[in-house]
């Protein structure tokens, strides 16, 4: 691995902590998305808004900048799990504290902290799927600091037997999907339609455990077929697909559905797509 001075490192790790930062700002200011804070209103939020996620997304840079540092070119073990799991819980009290108690980004500080620090690992730089893998190798290892909360988030997962937001990161992010966003922007798709679409492909099949909490099996369902028939009509680039989407946004909203964990991941492709180093030989 090439070594780089202290100075150029030090600035790789801002970087990244900036990025981070921008993907969630990114994420909750595209628009429309269903049920989820955007730039036109609150969507099935009452304690949200998108000037509280925007000040949220900047109160955690430096919790990014703290990730990466501590991770810059370590391997995975337990120390550094545990050095990450510290940073990640310091980074949602920043949160709680910036929102006035309010949970904006849990999951995203789990996902993107994860990123962050699996970018930091591989030097700054490394393909979509190492990352996801490096991810993954920290997030499957024991952290014994770990409160042992049963969260919404948990009950949700034993309740409906569905993966939840431990197991999308273990499983090396199966819903951070890039090659959404690639097809759409290749089809000519806007850099928000492609976004869009990029965030309906993740809706298509997330076990989201905020829907399941909120409205059910029956909001978990709404919110899937809901995506496909976007999809299915030609996504957001399309007047039918437009159409579609409006439908999802009414009836999440009538179920006071939101996909939390979809928007997360959404940010967590975002990310991607920006640091990752494309491969020679990939099909692009
Ligand atoms: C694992 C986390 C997300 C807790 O998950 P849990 O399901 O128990 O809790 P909770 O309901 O509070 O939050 C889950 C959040 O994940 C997101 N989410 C929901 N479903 C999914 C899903 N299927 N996939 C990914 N994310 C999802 C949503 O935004 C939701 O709000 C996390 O808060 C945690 O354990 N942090 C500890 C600190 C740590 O180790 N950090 C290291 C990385 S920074
Ligand atoms: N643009 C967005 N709009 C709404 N939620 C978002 C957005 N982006 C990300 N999220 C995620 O959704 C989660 C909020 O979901 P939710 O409101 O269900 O959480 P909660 O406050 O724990 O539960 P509830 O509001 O049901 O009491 C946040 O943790 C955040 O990770």
């Amino acid at each position: 691995m090439k070594l780089l001075s202290q100075t150029q490192a030090e600035a790789q790790v801002s970087q990244l902590a900036a990025i981070a930062r921008d993907c969630l700002i990114d994420e909750a200011r595209l628009s429309p998305k269903p049920g989820l804070v955007d730039s036109r209103g609150n969507g099935a939020h009452q304690d949200l808004t998108l000037a509280l996620m925007e000040r949220s997304a900047r109160s955690l840079q430096p919790t990014f900048l703290q990730l990466a540092r501590q991770c810059w070119q370590r391997p995975a073990d337990v120390a550094l799990r545990e050095a990450v799991g510290r940073l990640g819980r310091e980074g949602e009290r920043q949160m709680m504290a910036a929102t006035g108690g309010v949970n904006t980004h849990r999951g995203a500080i789990w996902a993107l902290g994860l990123l962050v620090s699996a970018a930091a690992m591989n030097g700054g730089g490394a393909d979509a799927e190492r990352l996801a893998r490096t991810a993954a190798s920290l997030a499957s290892l024991p952290d014994r600091a770990a409160p042992k909360l049963f969260s919404k988030g948990l009950k949700a997962t034993h309740r409906y037997r569905v993966p939840g937001a431990r197991e999308e990161a273990q499983q090396a992010f199966p819903h951070v999907v890039r090659l959404a966003l690639l097809r759409s922007r290749a089809a000519g798709a806007s850099e928000s339609e492609a976004r869009l679409d990029a965030l309906m492909a993740i809706m298509t099949s997330l076990s989201d455990t905020c829907v399941l909490s909120r409205a059910g099996l029956e909001g978990l369902q709404t919110m899937q077929a809901g995506a496909r028939a976007v999809l299915l009509a030609g996504g957001c680039m399309t007047a039918q697909g437009q159409r579609a989407l409006a439908q999802l946004d009414a009836d999440m909203l009538a179920l006071n559905a939101s996909p939390g964990g979809a928007a997360d991941l959404l940010a967590a492709t975002l990310f991607i797509d920006r640091v990752a180093v494309t491969a020679h030989h990939s099909f692009l």
